[in-house]
Parts: structure tokens; C-alpha cells; sequence
């Protein structure tokens, strides 16, 4: 029970230590008569580990945290109670003991607006957002709008990482699932009010986005846009375009061997035209014919000559309603690359290190505050080892397009240019 208390203690300073309007108390221990150290070893049940949020409902922060500490080995084998008690007061490490803390229920204080984000109330079951009562909609002047910003490229990028991660800043509202609402010229041609009817609900001063990354590399939807909102900006995260086929390829072949949505990309009724997708057994046999040349219409690379894509774009927008980040620099300084698209929306600086932290075992930064978010468990799957002289092979045919994509943004990408020993 001591330990209990003192890890509820901590609990309450972490939070306290991201918010001067925390109204956050520890409501009681959950696993009255354990030990924090037998209640971390016993499995967890959804049950067991919840954060109420204003309107009482259960959020899965809790359960996500625990998620976390199955993850950090380390720091399980090196628990005992001296030790939490001792380290748990750093600043920037006791948020990291909260994440793993299960033996406790929180609840938040009814007066708290913590958790309300824009037109909803955030984190409640799965992740999911609740929208907020009608009268109070109306008070705030929420409806649903089109968007004024789409991260339209690039699939495999870190598209959904982006996407969550700029879920959190206050100003913007974005849609949960990937519209592509461009994609079809019949959906397209219901217009405005349809596209509108699709996104999630937004306050007057909110910028409403969505994220379909298959519309950089699909032409129709530059004019598709272009007649409905010919003022939208656009954002596109890229990665190398080696390292994007090779995750797109392990996507289809997932997809393939799975049978699960998505599955039309592989339809034979696409496989005349040109580009279109070809994942066979191996990533070499997929893009290079027996004789050694490169499949070039092979959707898995033809995605990836950004230069050709983002020309045809510029026939339709201006180059200043264009934002293409690094994906690398996701991965390695989310907060760069969300500072940047900040200053190209003209939104508030939000976005800060101490809202990241580094998961080690997904090698990845998540999400730790004000609710803990990570990539789902579908993102970062294993990329199969491709023979090295297959990747020169890309590396080489690549390069020259990604110089003049380069110079066509007047950006230097980690990729523009292969180094003798770059990794793909
Ligand atoms: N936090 C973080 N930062 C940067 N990058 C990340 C992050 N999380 C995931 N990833 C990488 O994103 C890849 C999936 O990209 P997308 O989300 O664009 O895929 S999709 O097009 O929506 O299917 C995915 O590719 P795979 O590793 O091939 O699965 C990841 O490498």
C-alpha cells in the first residue's frame, strides 16, 4: 500500500509537470493488496487500467502504456521499489515511470478541459474521439468543412504517423481515415458539400486536414481538387524511394497473403494499364525482369519518381501551396518536421520535444503526452534483406530523378544523393 501511494505520488507530479491547468487526482489503487511490482508482472486486462475522461468515459491510454512496458525489458529487470522511488522525481524520466504504472485507476476532475480537442472529447475507448454534444456544437460553432490542407503523398512515408502526430495540435481537426475522396471522379464530381459531409467536425478557427497519400502519385485528383478547393495546401512526407518500394512491396504482400482490403491493388483488371502494382515472391523478381532490367511501371517504383508527380501537381497549384517533408526527419526530430508544417499552415507553435518520447523497441518516436500514441502494430513490419546489387541497381535509377526533384522544390532530401555506403 506504501508503494502504491508513492507511485501515485509520482503519477500525480508527472502531470502535473506538462500542465498548469491539471486537474487530474489519483482516484485510488486499483490492486488494493499487491505490490506495484506483482501487479506490473500479471498480465494486463483491459479491466484493469483505464483514465476516465470529463464525460466518464474509459480511455485506452492506460492499456497503450502497458503496451509500452512489456517493451522496456530494461527497465522491468531493473525494478524494485528503491530504485522507482529514487529515479521517478527526475523531470523528464518520471513521465516515462508513468507510463508504466497499471496498479491505479485516475480520474480526471469534471471542471478539467484536458481532454476536450476542438469539436470532441479525446482518447475515450480505443483511441476513438467522441464528438461533443449537439448544444454544445452549436455554442462553439462546430460543423464539418472541407479541408483547407491534405497530406496527399506519399504511401509508406510515415503518412500515418504524421497524421496522428498532427492530430494533437489544437488547431487543426483531422480526419481518422484516409478519405480518397479524389481518388473517384464520381465521388469527386458531388463536390464541396459531399467532401465536406466526410471529414470530421471542426471549431471556426480549426483547420480541417485529411491524409489520403495515394493522391500525389493518382493525376486525376490534382484537378479534382483544383475545381473544389483550388486554394488547398498540400503536404507530402517522402522517403527515400528504394526503401518506399521495399516497404510497399512487404505491405502487398501482406495485403496479398491476407486477402484484406486493399486487395484490388492487385487485381488483374489493373494489370494493363500502366503504372499499375506487381509484388511477386521476392522484392528483386518484382521490380527487375529475369534479363536484369528495372520494371519501371511497377507501381512499387513508379511511386517514387517524385520529380514526374510533383510537376504534374505544380500545372495545377502554386509552389508555395506545396510542403514536402523529409521522412526522415520524422523519424528522427518529429518535432522539426511538425514545427515545419506549423509555420507552412500559419498555425501556433504547439509541438514540443517534452510531447515526444523515443520507444526503443519500435525504434520509432510515439506520442507520450497528453495521451500516450503509437503506430499500430501494422506500420513497421520487417522488410525482407534485398540483394545489394538489386539496390545499387534502384539506387542508380533513382538518383537522377530525385536531383531534379530536389531542384524542382529547391530542397536537399537525406536521399537525394546516394552515398557509396547508404542504407537503405
Ligand atoms: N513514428 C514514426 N516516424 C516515422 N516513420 C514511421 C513512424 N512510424 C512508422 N513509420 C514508418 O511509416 C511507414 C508506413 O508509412 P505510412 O503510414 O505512410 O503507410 S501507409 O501508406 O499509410 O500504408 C512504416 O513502414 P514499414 O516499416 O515498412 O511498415 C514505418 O517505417
Amino acid at each position: 500500500m506504501v508503494v502504491l501511494l508513492s507511485v501515485s505520488m509520482v503519477a500525480l507530479k508527472s502531470y502535473r509537470s506538462h500542465t498548469d491547468r491539471s486537474e487530474i487526482i489519483i482516484n485510488q489503487p486499483l490492486i488494493k493488496d499487491k505490490t506495484v511490482e506483482q501487479s506490473r508482472m500479471t498480465p494486463r486486462k483491459k479491466s484493469n487500467s483505464f483514465l476516465l475522461d470529463e464525460m466518464g468515459n474509459e480511455m485506452s491510454v492506460i492499456e497503450n502504456h502497458l503496451f509500452d512496458l512489456d517493451d522496456s525489458s530494461s527497465f522491468v529487470s531493473s525494478f524494485d521499489e528503491s530504485s522507482f522511488e529514487e529515479s521517478s522525481f527526475e523531470d523528464s524520466d518520471g513521465s516515462d515511470y508513468l507510463l508504466n504504472v497499471s496498479s491505479m485507476i485516475f480520474s480526471v476532475n469534471k471542471s478539467s478541459n484536458l481532454f476536450q480537442h476542438g469539436c470532441y472529447m479525446r482518447g475515450t475507448i480505443k483511441g476513438k474521439k467522441k464528438l461533443l454534444p449537439k448544444e454544445k456544437l452549436e455554442e462553439l460553432g462546430c460543423s464539418q468543412r472541407p479541408p483547407k490542407a491534405i497530406v496527399f503523398g506519399v504511401k509508406k512515408a510515415g503518412t500515418t504517423t504524421l497524421k496522428e502526430f498532427l492530430a494533437f495540435h489544437p488547431d487543426v481537426s483531422v480526419a481518422p481515415k484516409e478519405l480518397k475522396f479524389l481518388n473517384t471522379n464520381s465521388l469527386a464530381k458531388q463536390g464541396l458539400a459531399k467532401y465536406a459531409s466526410l471529414m470530421p467536425y471542426s471549431l471556426p478557427g480549426q483547420i480541417p486536414i485529411e491524409k489520403t497519400p495515394g493522391y500525389l502519385v493518382r493525376w486525376k485528383c490534382a484537378g479534382n481538387l483544383k475545381r473544389m478547393i483550388p486554394d488547398c495546401k498540400l503536404i507530402a512526407i517522402l522517403n527515400d524511394p528504394v526503401h518506399r518500394a521495399i516497404s510497399d512491396y512487404v505491405h502487398l504482400r501482406y495485403v496479398e497473403e491476407n486477402r484484406i482490403g486493399g486487395a484490388s491493388e492487385l487485381s488483374p483488371k489493373h494489370a494493363n494499364k500502366v503504372p499499375h502494382y506487381e509484388a511477386k515472391s521476392t522484392f528483386e523478381e518484382s521490380v527487375l525482369y529475369p534479363n536484369g532490367s528495372i520494371k519501371v511501371w511497377n507501381t512499387l517504383l513508379d511511386t517514387g519518381l517524385y520529380y514526374k508527380h510533383a510537376k504534374f501537381w505544380l500545372d495545377y497549384f502554386p509552389a508555395e501551396n506545396f510542403l514536402y517533408l523529409d521522412a526522415n526527419d520524422l523519424i528522427h526530430s518529429p518535432v522539426q518536421s511538425l514545427r515545419e508544417i506549423e509555420k507552412f499552415l500559419g498555425l501556433r507553435t504547439f509541438f514540443s520535444d517534452d510531447i515526444f518520447h523515443f520507444n526503443e523497441s519500435k525504434g520509432f518516436y510515439c506520442v507520450r503526452y497528453p495521451l500516450y500514441s503509437c503506430m499500430p502494430s501494422g506500420k513497421g513490419r520487417p522488410h525482407p534483406d534485398v540483394d545489394e546489387d538489386v539496390i545499387k541497381q534502384l539506387q542508380e535509377y533513382f538518383e537522377p530523378y530525385n536531383k531534379m526533384f530536389s531542384q524542382l522544390v529547391n530542397k536537399t532530401f537525406s536521399w537525394t544523393t546516394y552515398s557509396e555506403n547508404f542504407i537503405s
